[in-house]
């Protein structure tokens, strides 16, 4: 069974491939890249796909989203967040473990593959807490949940507050080969935040989440990094002060690496003006000079991850007073577009090539996952994406459980149009 994509712009960082070809897929895997444009053999069973105008490039990973199984399946499903992230263009995602029960134990690992192979039409990546119950005190049985599957530890959602606990999960995670993911907050800093600290909280009355909170964590994360040589992924950064930090730390070789979501440089803290709570989500939204900064910090590499931190809540939960609501805010379907739009069409601040390597080869390498390339043998997850085309965002039509997003009737430009796993089409426009 041979499928054939024909005439993309075949875009593959991870092998250095830039120009138009064919891509042939064989038993679910890549069996040939053809960029000669050779007479093609074709076989009588053959599928193809005419990617004529579009770009093919290794499926998309987003390294941060929160599928809500086990235990909260009213908000998302795993079959239900695997069908956003097929119609945002991606075929890998890894999930965060802040489900009930967390996950920070083998079997809850094994659940969420077992229930995974049975219903995600993408692939999903578990991650482990680094801590039980990700209360930040005793370290989960990190060994036998690597064993069970989990590609990485992270407490997102919470923060381990205490350097010392955190320095012990580090040299622990090392002896496994496992990368730790950090969501930067300082709790005594932060205390009862909801909404960027500066002018607007001040005008509207809520209690401010300063940026220093998040840069504290940083610079403890750089300096625990630097000690014990495991690496550490910094969450959905939000601070300009935290992009500094960052370079600095890398350009000494510190193994520390940082991801961005599109709210961060989408909107600022004035967009809480009304109040509406499809805008709190957390880190908080901050100002032009932090987006001005982390798009700085895309461009020259500082930052080298894309990601979404996917947040489905309840309409019911969050149709509450601004500082009562949850945290968090959908992200699967909208972040081709926005990052696109933004990064590339507006900014200018990458490259199609740079945006396609953010979103595969480098989450790929960081956590030592086998995909985000179309090197011959790899898995056949593909993604077919029209940078150009324009659309609107309309969040009656998403695959998620939840409707809780700010950029509801948004035109962006450029989307995918095909999500291929395993050498099958999951989803297409
Ligand atoms: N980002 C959010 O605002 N919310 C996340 C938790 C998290 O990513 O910290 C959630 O689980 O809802
Ligand atoms: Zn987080
Ligand atoms: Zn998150």
């Amino acid at each position: 069974m041979t499928t054939l994509i024909t005439n993309g712009h075949i875009i593959d960082p991870a092998n250095g491939i830039d120009r138009v070809g064919d891509v042939y897929i064989t038993d679910g895997k890549i069996a040939k890249i053809d960029l000669e444009g050779s007479a093609r053999h074709v076989e009588k069973d053959e599928t193809i796909i005419d990617a004529t105008g579009l770009v093919v490039t290794p499926g998309l990973i987003d390294l941060h989203v929160h599928f809500r199984e086990p235990g909260q399946s009213a908000k998302e499903t795993i079959a239900t967040g695997a069908k956003a992230a097929a119609a945002g263009g991606f075929t890998s995602v890894v999930c965060m473990p802040n489900t009930a029960p967390s996950v920070d134990s083998p079997s809850v690992v094994t659940w969420i593959l077992e229930k995974a192979k049975a219903e995600a039409c993408v692939n999903v990546f578990p991650t482990g807490a680094i801590t039980k119950g990700i209360a930040g005190e005793e370290l989960a049985p990190i060994g036998s949940m690597r064993k069970a599957g989990i590609v990485a530890l992270t407490d997102d959602g919470h923060c381990i507050q205490n350097p010392e606990i955190m320095r012990r999960a580090l040299e622990y995670a090392r002896m496994f080969n496992l990368t730790v993911m950090d969501h930067c907050q300082d709790y005594a800093l932060v205390g009862k935040g909801v909404m960027h600290e500066g002018y607007w909280s001040t005008v509207l009355g809520l209690p401010g989440w300063p940026a220093l909170g998040e840069e504290i964590i940083v610079s403890r994360n750089a300096q625990l990094a630097e000690l014990t040589g495991t690496a550490i992924h910094c969450q959905h950064l939000s601070s300009g002060g935290s992009v500094r930090i960052l370079r600095e730390a890398r350009s000494r070789g510190v193994p520390i690496s940082g991801e961005i979501c599109p709210h961060h440089i989408a909107l600022t803290d004035e967009s809480i003006r009304t109040y509406d709570t499809n805008f709190k989500m957390n880190p908080p939204l901050r100002t032009q000079r932090d987006i001005d900064l982390l798009i700085e910090g895309v461009a020259d590499g500082t930052i080298t991850v894309l990601a979404s931190d996917h947040a489905p809540h309840c309409s019911y939960e969050k149709e509450v007073e601004f500082d009562q609501a949850p945290f968090g805010i959908l992200g699967l379907e909208t972040e081709v577009g926005l990052f696109l739009d933004i990064l590339m069409h507006k900014k200018k601040a990458i490259s199609l090539a740079r945006f396609v390597a953010m979103f595969t080869i480098e989450p790929a390498r960081l956590l030592g996952l086998d995909r985000g390339t179309l090197s011959v043998g790899a898995p056949a997850d593909i993604t077919l994406l029209d940078p150009d085309r324009e659309w609107t965002v309309d969040k009656e039509q998403s695959f998620s459980r939840s409707r809780n997003t700010p950029f509801q009737g948004w035109q962006l430009k450029g989307r995918a149009v095909r999500t291929i796993v395993g050498g099958e089409t999951v989803w297409s426009s």
